[in-house]
C-alpha cells in the first residue's frame, strides 16, 4: 500500500449524541435495535473510509499534485514478471538494476539501454500526474516490449521496496525518481520534500538494509551551484547559495548521500545533470512547451536576466546523458556494508554531465522556429524571481576521466530529433506508440 494511503480520518468528528438521537427512536426490541446500531455503525465506518483527505487547497495539500491512488502489488504473476524483467542476458557480468522513476524521461532511456545490453531491469514508478500521466504511460508500453516491467508504486512505500530487494537481489539502484521542474517548487513545496528528500531517505534505508547493499546512482542536478558566477561550473565549485527549493533538496540529497555512504558504507554516485532534453522529453521543460506553443500560433515568454542579458542554458542530449549514467553505474563500486553495518569505506563520487557548450534561449527559439518551419510570437520578459538562474555551463572534465563521459549532441541536432519525436508522437503516432 502507499503512504500516500495514511492520512488521518479525523474520526472525532463523528462524535454520535445518543441522547438527542438514539432516544427518539424507541424501539421496543432489541434485536430490531441491535441491527439498526449495527447498520448505523457500518454506515458511519464506510463513510471514515471513503472520506477523502480534509479539504484544503488539493494542489497545495497533496505532495505530488496526485489524486490519491493506491497501489496493488504482489502475487504470484507479479512475481513472475519481476524475476522475468530482471533476468540478466549475459549471465557473467550483466548487472541487475532498479530503476526508480523509470517512466520518467531520464528513466526511460536509461532502462531500455540497460535492457538492450543484456542487464535485468526492473523499473518502479508512481505515475503521478504532474505532467500528462498519458505520456508515462506511452513511456511505459514502450519499456515493455523490450522487457522491462515497471512496478507502480511510490518511493515513499517501504514495504513495497523491501518486497522488491527480497524477490530481486539488485547489484545496483539508479534512482531517477524525483519532484523535477524548477518553477513548480514554488506552486508546490511539499511535493519536492515528499520525493526528493523523504522518498530519497526511505531508499536509502532499504538499500542500506538490503543484503548485499547495491551500488546507487542517483540523479541530482546543475540548479545546486545557484547563483554562482564562476563559470564552467566545477564539482570543486560552492554549491551553497542554491536559487530554488528544487535545487535546495537536490542540494539535500547530496548531503544525505554522504551521510548513507559514511555510517553505512553504501557506495554512492550523484550526477548532475544540466537541462536534458530530447525524444520522450518533459512537457513542463521550456523547450517542449515552446515547441507546443509556438505550432498552436501561442506567444511564449523568453527570459532575460538583468540589463537585458542573455539567459543561457548548458542543454545536454538526452543520449548524452544515458552513456553517462551507463557511465556511472559501470564505474560504480561495491557498497561495502551488510546487515545495515558499515564494514569499510566506500565510494562516494558527484559528477556534472552537462554539454559544455550553454546557448542563449533566443537561440533554442530561433533553432525551434528553423526547424519547425513556424515563426514563434515571442515575448521577451525580465526573469521572473521564481528561482531561475540566469546560466549554466558544465565543467566536464572529472566526468570525461572517470566516467569516459564525452557528449557528442549539438543542439541543433538534438533539437531536430526531438521535434521529428514530437510531431510524429502528437500527430497519430501518439496512439501508435502507446499501443
Ligand atoms: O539542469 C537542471 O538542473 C534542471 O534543468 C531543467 O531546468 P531548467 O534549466 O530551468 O529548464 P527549463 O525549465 O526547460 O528552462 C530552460 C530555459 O528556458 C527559460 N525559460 C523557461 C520558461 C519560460 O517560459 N521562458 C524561458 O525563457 C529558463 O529561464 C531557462 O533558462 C529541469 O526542469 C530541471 O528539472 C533540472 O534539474
Amino acid at each position: 500500500m502507499s503512504r500516500l494511503d495514511d492520512i488521518p480520518s479525523s474520526p472525532g468528528k463523528f462524535k454520535i449524541d445518543k441522547s438527542s438521537y438514539f432516544n427518539r427512536l424507541r424501539f421496543q426490541s432489541s434485536p430490531i435495535k441491535f441491527a439498526f446500531i449495527s447498520f448505523f455503525l457500518l454506515c458511519l465506518i464506510s463513510l471514515l473510509f471513503l472520506r477523502s483527505p480534509p479539504s484544503v487547497n488539493s494542489s497545495q495539500s497533496d505532495p505530488s499534485r496526485r489524486s490519491l491512488r493506491t497501489f496493488t502489488y504482489g502475487g504470484p504473476a507479479w512475481e513472475k514478471r519481476i524475476r522475468a524483467s530482471a533476468r540478466t542476458r549475459t549471465s557473467s557480468n550483466g548487472m541487475t538494476v532498479l530503476v526508480t522513476g523509470a517512466a520518467g524521461f531520464v528513466g526511460t532511456h536509461v532502462s531500455s539501454a540497460l535492457k538492450r545490453r543484456g542487464d535485468g531491469v526492473i523499473g518502479l514508478d508512481n505515475f503521478n500526474d504532474y505532467y500528462d500521466p498519458s505520456l508515462k504511460r506511452a513511456r511505459q508500453a514502450l519499456l515493455e516490449r523490450s522487457g522491462v516491467f515497471i512496478v507502480e508504486g511510490d518511493i515513499n512505500d517501504v514495504e513495497l521496496l523491501r518486497k522488491l530487494f527480497k524477490i530481486v537481489s539488485f547489484t545496483h539502484v539508479m534512482h531517477l525518481a524525483a519532484q523535477a521542474g524548477v518553477r513548480y517548487a514554488m506552486e508546490n513545496p511539499g511535493s519536492y520534500v515528499h520525493s526528493n528528500i523523504a522518498g530519497l531517505v526511505n531508499l536509502l534505508e532499504v538499500c542500506k538494509a538490503a543484503n548485499p547493499q547495491p551500488a546507487i546512482v542517483w540523479a541530482s542536478s546543475s540548479s545546486v551551484y545557484g547563483l554562482n558566477t564562476k563559470v564552467p561550473f566545477s564539482e570543486k565549485d560552492r554549491t551553497d547559495q542554491p536559487a530554488s527549493l528544487y535545487a535546495a533538496t537536490k542540494k539535500a540529497g547530496e548531503e544525505i548521500a554522504h551521510t548513507y555512504n559514511h555510517i553505512y558504507g553504501l557506495s554512492l554516485t550523484g550526477l548532475r545533470f544540466f537541462t536534458v532534453y530530447g525524444p520522450w522529453g518533459r512537457p513542463d521543460m521550456a523547450y517542449f512547451f515552446f515547441t507546443k506553443d509556438i505550432l498552436k500560433g501561442k506567444s511564449i515568454s523568453i527570459f532575460e536576466s538583468a540589463n537585458h542579458g542573455t539567459v543561457a542554458r548548458d542543454f545536454t542530449y538526452i543520449d548524452d546523458i544515458v552513456k553517462g549514467c551507463l557511465g556511472a553505474l559501470d564505474t560504480a563500486e561495491k557498497s561495502t556494508g551488510t546487515g545495515g553495518k558499515k564494514r569499510g569505506p566506500a565510494q562516494l563520487r558527484v559528477f556534472n554531465l552537462g554539454n559544455t557548450s550553454p546557448v542563449p534561449v533566443s537561440d533554442l527559439v530561433s533553432i525551434l522556429e528553423r526547424q519547425l518551419k513556424v515563426k514563434a510570437k515571442k515575448n521577451v520578459i525580465k526573469m521572473p524571481r521564481n528561482g531561475d538562474v540566469p546560466f549554466t555551463h558544465a565543467n566536464i572534465s572529472l566526468a570525461q576521466r572517470e566516467l569516459g563521459y564525452k557528449p557528442t549532441t549539438d543542439l541543433q541536432t538534438g533539437l531536430k530529433k526531438f521535434v521529428r519525436w514530437y510531431l510524429s508522437y502528437y500527430s497519430g503516432g501518439k496512439k501508435a506508440a502507446a499501443r
